[in-house]
C-alpha cells in the first residue's frame, strides 16, 4: 500500500515525512505548538505518550522544545506490569528519552505498576489517574501490527469491557496472551476526546497495517486502533 492510495476518512489528515527523525521533529513542533497555545489559557496542560519503539526521536525532539514545561502534566498511554527500571518499562523509555533537557522539569503523573498483583492493584492506579484533567489536550498513539494501540489488543479478554461505551474507569487490566507481560492502559474514555489526537507510525508494515484497519471501520475489537480513525486525527508517517 502507498501513502496516496490509503482510503482515509474525511478530517484525518496525513503528515509524511521522508526520514523517521524529520517526521518526529514535524510531530514535535506541532504538539509542542499545542501546549504552549493551551498553557495561554490553562493553569496546566496535558499530554499522554505511547511507548514502544517508534516515539524515542519524537521525544527527543520534543525535549528539546522551549515551553512551559513545569506546568504540562504527561501520562503514558499504557505500562507494562514490570518495575520502572526494567528495560520493558515505558516510563523508564519516558524518563531516558522525553523527561530530558527542557522537559525535566514536566510533572509526570506515573501508574505505579510492577509490584504485587495486577488485578489488586488497578483500583490504586486508577486513584493515582483520577488527577488527570479531560479532556487530555494532546494524546499521541502508537500501533502495533495486529492493530492495538495503547494497550488494547484485540486478544485480550479484557478488551470487550475496556471498550464498553459505559466504561468509566480510566485503567484496565490487559493479559494478552500475545504478550509477554500484562499491561495498564487508559482507556477509550481518556483517550477519546482528546483536543489534539496523533497517530506515530513508522514503516511499511505499519502503512499495511493501517490500510487494513481502514477497510473496515465498523470492527474496533478485531483492531482497536479503529476507534481512533475520525475526523480530527493526524497521521505522522515515515519509512
Ligand atoms: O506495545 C506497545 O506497542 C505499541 C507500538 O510500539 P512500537 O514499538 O511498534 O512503536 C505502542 O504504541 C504501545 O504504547 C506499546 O506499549
Amino acid at each position: 500500500m502507498k501513502m496516496s492510495e490509503l482510503p482515509l476518512p474525511q478530517g484525518v489528515e496525513l503528515h509524511d515525512g521522508p526520514s523517521p527523525e524529520q517526521t518526529a521533529e514535524a510531530l514535535a513542533d506541532d504538539v509542542a505548538k499545542v501546549l504552549r497555545r493551551r498553557l495561554k489559557h490553562a493553569r496546566n496542560a496535558t499530554l499522554v505518550v505511547s511507548g514502544g519503539s517508534t516515539p524515542v526521536p519524537f521525544f527527543q525532539a520534543l525535549s528539546g522544545k522551549t515551553l512551559d514545561w513545569g506546568r504540562v502534566v504527561v501520562v503514558l498511554a499504557d505500562e507494562r506490569w514490570v518495575p520502572d527500571t526494567h528495560p520493558d518499562s515505558n516510563a523508564a523509555l519516558l524518563r531516558a528519552h522525553l523527561l530530558q533537557d527542557c522537559a525535566a522539569c514536566a510533572q509526570f503523573l506515573q501508574m505505579e505498576v510492577g509490584e504485587g498483583d495486577p488485578e489488586t492493584a488497578l483500583p490504586a492506579i486508577e486513584r493515582q489517574l483520577a488527577p488527570l484533567a479531560l479532556p487530555v489536550d494532546v494524546l499521541v498513539l502508537g500501533m502495533g501490527n495486529d492493530g492495538h494501540t495503547a494497550s488494547l489488543f484485540p486478544d485480550a479478554p479484557e478488551l470487550a469491557q475496556a471498550m464498553a461505551a459505559d466504561n468509566e474507569c480510566r485503567v484496565a487490566l490487559m493479559t494478552p496472551p500475545s504478550q509477554s507481560r500484562k499491561r495498564i492502559t487508559l482507556t477509550p474514555p481518556v483517550l477519546a476526546g482528546a483536543r489534539f489526537t496523533a497517530l506515530h507510525l513508522k514503516g511499511q508494515e505499519k502503512l499495511d497495517t493501517l490500510a487494513t484497519a481502514l477497510a473496515d471501520l465498523d470492527d474496533p475489537m478485531a483492531m482497536p486502533i479503529r476507534a481512533f480513525l475520525k475526523p480530527g486525527l493526524e497521521i505522522y508517517w515515515s519509512p
